[in-house]
């Protein structure tokens, strides 16, 4: 399963680690219920005095077992979806339950199953074993499809209570281990969910990590190869506009070899601070791609209005400069700024090397200006 895949709130996850077990664990369970009303009803004293019953119980537990089939996992992951799902399954497994447990009863009931007896007493202590073990995500429904499974076999039993005492206490007696075998499940099941969603987390943590730069907490370097072909694919394939603003701090050398390397870098974190303040969209991608170069990529965002940003940006700097550890530094920038063309860029690498030219422009008109990037 790919990575992306994989829901990645808490909560949602949750949902749907327990949507996944219950598929597959419920998957096979069907068939077995159809197997021992087929054994059940073929070893009884005259199965073809049963026919209509016999094909009854056949065509019930055929179509429980292809309703669990036919139930897919929904496409859409979201909370409400995963729960309905996992709602409409347990109902097939509850309505399964039953349909066994009555069986049992009968069974247990009808002399006509006297010789059968056995295999579907048995049946109902596998069934709800399994169900103890492996349906264990909720607890209280599978108390309640365990009682279903039990509770009818045991009225049955009641009801000859001379003859099938040893039975229904024994039974009984196995139920209520189950119970507790199945509060024990329940407490590992979720301490495994916790556990994956601990690592789940910890692993977005580290990817965060490592696509965030440490001293500005932009995205670094990684995140913009990773996010700038993906953006520009989509410009492409939507048909709407995508800016990139490159900015290089001008003779940022100076000011660390005159006030040293921690104002410099106490700079540029105030250098991204204030970018934070002027680009502020939430869809605006703010990014430092190593020394005193940065970048912010725009999606739905035109030439004009990039340029307007830029320009803002590029005054109120060249005006305030920067408050930096308590005191004034002068600070200017210069940028370049182009909107993805795709008659012009082949490529995303195009497009990024048509700003850069633009920047490299800015740097040699002078600094502290906006160029933008040529069209051929
Ligand atoms: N303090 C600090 N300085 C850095 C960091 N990364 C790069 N630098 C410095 O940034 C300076 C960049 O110098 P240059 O590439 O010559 O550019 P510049 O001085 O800004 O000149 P122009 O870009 O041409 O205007 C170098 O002195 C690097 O050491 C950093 O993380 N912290």
């Amino acid at each position: 399963m790919p990575d992306s895949a994989i829901p990645h709130q808490p909560h949602t996850f949750a949902l749907w680690r327990e949507a996944q077990d219950t598929r597959v664990r419920t998957r096979l369970g069907g068939i077995y219920y159809l197997l021992a009303w087929l054994l059940s009803w073929l070893f009884s004293t005259a199965p073809s005095d049963m026919l209509l019953s016999g094909l009854l119980g056949t065509a019930l537990f055929t179509l429980l077992l292809a309703l669990r089939w036919l139930h897919r996992l929904p496409q859409e992951e979201s909370d409400s979806c995963l729960r309905a799902w996992i709602d409409r399954h347990w109902s097939l497994i509850l309505v399964t339950s039953l349909a066994w447990g009555l069986a049992h009863a009968w069974t247990l009931y009808s002399t006509q199953f006297e010789p059968s007896r056995l295999i579907a007493t048995l049946s109902t202590v596998a069934f709800s074993t399994a169900m103890a073990f492996s349906f264990s995500m909720r607890k209280g429904r599978c108390i309640l499809a365990m009682l279903f499974l039990y509770l009818p076999g045991l009225a049955a039993l009641g009801l000859h209570w001379e003859t099938q005492q040893a039975l229904l206490i024994t039974l009984a007696f196995y139920l209520s281990y189950l119970l507790l075998a199945l509060s024990r499940s329940h407490r590992e099941y979720q301490a495994t969910l916790a556990l994956e969603q601990e690592l789940l987390y910890q692993r977005e943590r580290f990817d965060q990590l490592s696509r965030t730069d440490n001293l500005t907490q932009l995205g670094n370097r990684l995140q913009f190869n990773t996010l700038f072909p993906v953006l520009v694919a989509s410009a492409q394939r939507v048909g709407s506009p995508l800016s990139l603003v490159l900015l290089d701090i001008d003779f940022f050398k100076r000011i660390n070899d005159e006030f040293g390397h921690a104002l410099g870098d106490a700079c540029l974190a105030a250098f991204a601070e204030r970018m934070r303040a002027t680009f502020r969209r939430d869809s605006d991608a703010l990014l430092r791609l190593g020394g005193e170069e940065f970048a912010v990529l725009m999606v739905d965002t035109t030439l004009e209005q990039a340029r307007e940003l830029g320009e803002q940006f590029r005054q109120e700097l060249s005006s305030h400069g920067l408050e930096v550890q308590g005191r004034h530094q002068p600070l200017t920038t210069s940028l370049g700024v182009g909107c993805f063309d795709s008659a012009n860029d082949a490529s995303s690498a195009a497009f990024f090397k048509r700003v850069d030219d633009a920047l490299y422009r800015a740097k040699a008109n002078g600094r502290d200006c906006l160029v933008l990037a040529d069209l051929d």
